[in-house]
Parts: C-alpha cells; structure tokens; sequence
C-alpha cells in the first residue's frame, strides 16, 4: 500500500467506508444535478431527502448517488442536513424516473420529485396526518330543518357508505361546514381509525357471478402476481371489464401486496369507488387531483410503508413509491389523459407496463376501444389479447345506424329523425343523450352581410360564442370579452351564430321537451366540484331525461336507463390533418355509443353524418372496434406512422414565426443521420397561440435506442446554446398531438 494511504486512524475511520460526496437532484428544470459534501455526522443514501444551500436559498434536494468524483477542483458545499434517515424514492420507484427521465427527455430532477406529493416537495416533515373517515350516528334524520337539502344528502350518503374520507366527500361536492353541522348535531361522527375494517367492511352483497364469457376470460388472464405478463383486455362496451379486474385482484393479489388500477379523472367518482370497496373495503385507496397536500402525504406515506392497499389513481399514481406493488391495471388504456400535456410529457401507460417489467408483475391494459400502439404490441405477441365480446348480464349491444343530414332541414343541428326518437325515447320513460363535440352556444360568430367572424386577437382561432354568459371565448387562450349583437366591423345587425355547441343544443332540446329535464354536461357546466357526481345521481336514478354533452359523457359511465345515443355530427375526425384524428373520433363515436343499452332495455344510436358512405364509419355500425383497428393499422403502416415507427416532436415557440422557425432550421442538421427522417419544420395547425409563434419538427426512427441518443444530444445541445430572447423548445416523445 503506498505510504501516503496510511493515515492515523482517528477520524478517517468513517471516511474509508463512508462515501463524502453525493449528487443531488433539485426540482428545477436543469438537464444537470449539483454535488455536495456529506459531513461526518450525517449518512445518506440515494433517493433521500436532503437540504442543500444553493446560491442564497436552501433547498430540498434528492440524493441521486454517493461517492462521486466531482469535475475538476471545486469546492463543494456541505449538505446541511437530511429530512429523513429513509429513501422518500425506493429503489424501484428510482429506478423507474430515471428510466423515464431518459426516455421522455426531461430533466431528471423534475422527473423524481414528480413521484413525492406536493408537502414534501416544498420540504415539509413527512408526519403523516390523520385522515378523518366518517359514519352516520343512530339519529334519524327528521331533526334537520327542512331547507338543510345538503345536509340531508350528506347524511343519506354516510348512512348507505359508512366510513368516506372527507377528501372523498368534497369530492362528491359536500363541503367540510356541512360536516361540522352534521357533526355538531351529533348525527355524524368520525369513524375509530384504529378499526376502519370494521367501518369499512365489504358489504354483504354478494358479486355477480361471472358469465360464461367472463369466465373464459378470467382464465385468460396473468396466471401469477410474480411474473412479468401484459395482456390487453379488449372487452367491449358494457361487458363487464371492472367486474374482471375485481375478480383478478380477488383470486391472485396476496393480503400483503398492494395493486394499482389506473383511470381517467372523470371515472374516478364516488360509485366506482364504492363498487371496489364493496369487494375490498378499507385497502381501496383513492388519488386524484382534488385531494388535499395533507391527504395526499397521508396516501403517499401508506404506499410508501408499504400498506397493502389497492390504490385507485388517475395519470401521476403511476410514480407513487410503491414498495410492494404485485398487480397494475390500466382501465380504458387508450384514454388520451394518460398523456401528460405539458412539463414531464409521461404517459402513465407506457410507464405502467415498465413498472410491471421492473417489477415482475403483471399489467392489464383493458378498453373497448384499444389504443392503436396496444392493438399492434398484441399483434406482435408482446401482449397476450383477451377478448371479451359480449355484454354483461341481460344487456345486448346497441344498434347503430348512420343518418345522413346532407340534404335534411336541421335545427341546430338536429335532424327531424333524430328528435322524433328522442321523443319515442322518452315516451317510454327512457332516457336520451346527445353528444356535440363542441362546448359553448356556437364555436363562429358571423356576419352574414360583410362576412366578418369574430377571431382572438392572440390566436389563430375563432372565439366561441357563450350564451349563458353572454361572452366570446378562447378556447386555447384565456381571452374573453362580452358578446354583442352587432357586427363589430359593419355595425349590421345580421350577427348570428354559426355551428352548434352544448349551450345551443341543450336550449332546442328544452324548446322541444319542455316537461323533460335537460341536463347539460361539458367542462362549463361541471365546473364546479361534485357538480359532475350530483349530475350522476339524477341520472342513474333513471327518470326520463335528456343528457346533453361532450366527450365527457363517453367515458365510462354505467347508465342502465340510457337507451338512446344521438350524435349531432361524425364528421369532425374524418378529414384532420392529425393523422391520430380517425382513431381517436372512432374511439369516442364507440364509447359513446356504448352507453346505450347497458340495462335490460335494447340500445340505439344514431349517428348524424355528412359521409354516410365513409368506409370508418360504415364499419362502425357493425360495432366491430377489432376490424376497425386492423384498417386504422394497415393505413398506418402504409405511411410509415407510428406504432410502425418510433416519433417525436420538438416544438419552438417565440415572438415570430420566422425566429421559432430559426430554431428549429437551426438544429435539424444534426439530425442529418442514418435512420432518422425529419418533417419540417412548420408552422403549427394553430400557428399563434396566445401570441405566441409556434413551429414544429418532427422526428420519424426505426431504431428506438438510437433515436433516443440523438435526441439526448440534442437537449443537452439546446441546453447548452444560447438562445434568443422569448424563444422556448419543448420535446414531446410518444406525442398524443401533432398539429
Ligand atoms: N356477470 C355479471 N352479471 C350481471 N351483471 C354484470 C356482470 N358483470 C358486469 N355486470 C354489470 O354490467 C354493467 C357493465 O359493466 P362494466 O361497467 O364493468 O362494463 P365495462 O366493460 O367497464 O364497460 P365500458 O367499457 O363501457 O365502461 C354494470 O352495470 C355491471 O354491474
Ligand atoms: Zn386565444
């Protein structure tokens, strides 16, 4: 050993074992990490929380590795202490964001602190609070005043769901004095949280038992929890895919292991959870949006501890700090809401069959409508494809049948056909929804003597006239102003709406119905929490009415009474220059269609279209997603589109075309290799949004791998170059939009 290594022993015993610099990840959106000292008093390990000075602040950061050498001769700062002597990331979880760091290009620093909830981001203890859970005392509810409504639904709704959490409640639209009330008089109290299997306790109704076509593919399914296995559930509308995830997790997930089912915000409510409660009790846990920082720790401490709990989570559940996740679920796979838009552009599907790889645990991908990627990896073989093609129970699938409205007097938009079997509907104490892709009264406001329509002054876009509050709004800016009844430009008052949207179909349809109601649904209506769930209510207890909505209503929902589905117009995906377009418009037209007939009652659509002889939706009428699929696949292979090819975007926005054009000019060179083609770059489909220019490039590779390092290279390029004032690059790997 040279001489120099021999040192007295005192005080470097620590040092031989211990390593005394670590890498740090900060939440910044920096393609770098920081090194830091770690003093003798401390010990720390990657994925732990620590405080680091960085310039005058002091940060939380995560420890990425220890004992590294860091470049050059500079002096590292110390780490000023830990927040815990535990890893907030395990190893899995760690591993998983940084594999998703690289994939999706995005810092890594952002990428993990994504997985903590928002309490530890900001640096804050991790000492998990207590969430308070609910049941009705033995009182009746007669002592409430009778204008207390709410009050009185609350009661209703912990008399026949004992044990909701009150995230759950403010979910469902209940408000915490409405609790306090309930609880001052003594009707309420919070249930002993040392017992909540017993508040919770699966309900005595027994499950339904399993048809013969679900029977046969529940056999089907991953046969282990301790196995890798993706299978694609391709189960039709109404077929009971929810009663097969239970009755998987029921047979093969262990008491001690936990289990993830992903799903879209919007199918996230209070019925679906107290559908898997019913089976699971107190191990459903939920995460979504609405919840609080507190009851968001408190559900990442659980998880993270390790509890058994089966979590119902939409998109970012797919990075929580899992320590013994056994099975993953991912419900209606193809929803585009799995995608994140902006920031770390992840989609928690990718990310959840790469959980279950890490893992070795199997993954359910389950839809009517399959995403076209999940379609073509089950041609592959790399997904097992399980198919479950009739309805569940008594229900049989809807009649679809094309209208065409090409030479038919409308009224806004509705067909004389279309209202006279809303009529037959609602005669026979049925229930009818429309669907209009559109939100507002009139997405164009024209003037039918210059011709002049009202646009955004910050967009290339048209504002969207809204009647209920007398507006024009931007649907991609947040510009507004108040709407006039006079042309702007010529003063004529020949100023009318063009097109229809929600608000104006929904105020025929009340014209037309006048002893119906006429529920509305879209982003305007349900604004405000629990809007959605107490809309629900009045539709599932199954009196006649009109539903009037956008896609919103397509998903998922389980209407028994839904014997009609209306839709106003077809055509909008046909002919975009969004090559996803087609696939995503025929998966809305069949989830949409899906709601009609799910009870006992026979179901039909009408589908109101210009292009009645379009081969898509001739297909569509038979109902067949699979063939569907095959045609959208072979159109796709044919113009070398993904899945047949691995695709990325990189947008440039700034003050003008002409500089965001630069940008892009600029740094398509370098990707002047083999095996990689590039389109553009162009303006994009929207060309100014909100003043601002944008442009894209568009990436095309065979080779994943080697698409990925370019694109590495190129962050890093960027990154490193200075660019002109006001210009910003985004990368969008997998991109759900293109134009
Ligand atoms: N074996 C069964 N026997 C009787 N009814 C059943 C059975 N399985 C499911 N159902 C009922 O059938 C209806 C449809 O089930 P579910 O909502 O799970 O369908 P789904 O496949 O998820 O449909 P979608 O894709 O349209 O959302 C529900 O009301 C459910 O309770
Ligand atoms: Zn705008």
């Amino acid at each position: 050993m040279p001489l120099a290594h021999i040192r007295p022993l005192s005080g470097y015993a620590v040092t031989v074992t211990r390593p005394s610099t670590a890498r740090i990840a900060l939440n910044r959106p920096l393609r770098r990490l920081f090194d830091y000292l770690i003093p003798d008093n401390l010990s720390v390990s990657p994925g732990q929380r620590v405080k680091v000075p960085f310039g005058r602040q002091i940060l939380t950061g995560l420890v990425v590795e220890t004992g590294v050498t860091p470049p050059g001769h500079v002096t590292l700062k110390p780490i000023l202490d830990i927040h815990e002597p535990w890893p907030a990331l395990p190893d899995t979880t760690f591993h998983l964001l940084s594999w998703a760091s690289d994939y999706y290009q995005h810092p890594l620093g952002e990428c993990l602190f994504t997985a903590l909830p928002p309490a530890l981001r900001k640096g804050r203890p991790s000492q998990r609070k207590q969430e308070e859970h609910w049941v009705a005392s033995d009182a009746s509810a007669a002592e409430l005043p009778s204008n207390a409504h709410r009050q009185k639904q609350l009661l209703n709704t912990l008399q026949a769901s004992p044990g909701l959490s009150t995230s759950e409640l403010v979910q469902a639209g209940f408000t915490r004095s409405q609790l306090r009330a309930l609880q001052d008089k003594a009707l309420i109290h919070q249930a002993d949280a040392t017992t909540p299997a017993q508040t919770h306790s699966p309900t005595a109704a027994p499950p339904p038992k399993l048809s013969g076509a679900q029977t046969t593919a529940a056999e089907a399914l991953p046969s282990s929890t301790n196995r890798f296995q993706a299978a694609l559930l391709y189960g039709i509308t109404g077929s009971g895919k929810t009663e097969l995830y239970l009755h998987f997790l029921k047979q093969k997930l262990q008491e001690d292991q936990q289990a993830l089912i992903l799903v879209p915000e919007i199918n996230l409510t209070p019925q679906t959870l107290a559908r898997f409660r019913q089976y699971f009790g107190s191990r459903i846990v939920a995460w979504h949006s609405a919840l609080s920082d507190g009851e968001r720790l408190d559900t990442w401490l659980r998880i993270r501890n390790g509890e058994p709990v089966i979590l119902i989570g939409t998109r970012s559940a797919v990075l929580l700090p899992f320590t013994n996740l056994r099975s993953i679920i991912v419900d209606e796979e193809h929803d585009s809401s799995y995608k994140q838009g902006d920031g770390f552009r992840y989609s928690a599907r990718d990310v959840a069959v790469y959980r279950a790889h890490l893992n070795c645990c199997p993954v359910i991908l389950g839809s009517a409508t399959p995403s076209l990627e999940s379609w073509h990896n089950a041609q592959q073989g790399k997904y097992s494809l399980i198919r479950l093609e009739q309805r569940a129970g008594k229900a049989k699938p809807p009649e679809v049948a094309l209208l065409d409205i090409r030479s038919r007097p409308l009224e806004a938009g509705l067909s004389r056909p279309t209202l006279s079997a809303i009529r037959e509907t609602l005669n026979r104490g049925e229930q009818a929804l429309v669907f209009v892709n559109r939100r507002g009264f009139a997405p164009i406001m024209m003037c039918f003597d210059c011709g002049h329509m009202e646009e955004c002054p910050r967009c290339d876009t048209r504002l969207t006239y809204h009647r209920r509050d007398r507006a024009m709004r931007c649907h991609h800016c947040d510009f507004q102003k108040a709407a006039s009844n006079h042309c702007p430009k010529c003063q004529s008052d020949n100023f009318k709406p063009v097109g229809q949207g929600t608000e104006r179909t929904e105020d025929v349809l009340a014209e037309h119905f006048p002893e119906t109601p006429v529920v509305r649904v879209d982003r305007d209506s349900t604004q405000r929490k629990g809007s959605i769930q107490s809309i629900l209510e009045k539709v599932n207890s199954g009196a006649p009415c009109i539903l009037v909505g956008t896609q919103m209503l397509a998903k998922g929902h389980d209407f028994p009474n839904v014997t009609l589905v209306a839709v106003v117009n077809a055509d909008g995906g046909l002919f975009s220059v969004d090559f996803r377009a087609p696939e995503q418009m025929l998966q809305t037209l069949l989830q949409v269609s899906g709601r009609a007939g799910r009870g006992a009652k026979p179901g039909k659509v009408l589908i109101q279209t210009c292009h009645s002889d379009h081969p898509l939706l001739r297909s569509l009428c038979h109902g067949n997603y699979a063939q569907l699929a095959e045609q959208l696949l072979a159109d796709r292979k044919a113009g070398d589109l993904p899945p047949y090819r691995a695709m990325t975007v990189l947008r440039a926005e700034s003050d003008t075309m002409q500089g965001s054009l630069q940008l892009l000019d600029s740094i398509k060179p370098m990707m002047a290799v083999e095996g990689i083609e590039t389109w553009g770059p162009l303006p994009a489909v929207i060309a100014r949004k909100a003043d601002r220019h944008r442009a894209q490039l568009i990436v095309f590779s065979n080779n994943r791998k080697r698409l990925n390092r370019l694109l590495s290279r190129l962050c890093q390029h960027l990154d490193q170059s200075k660019l002109p004032a006001n210009t910003k690059w985004i990368i969008d790997v997998d991109p759900q939009e293109t134009g």
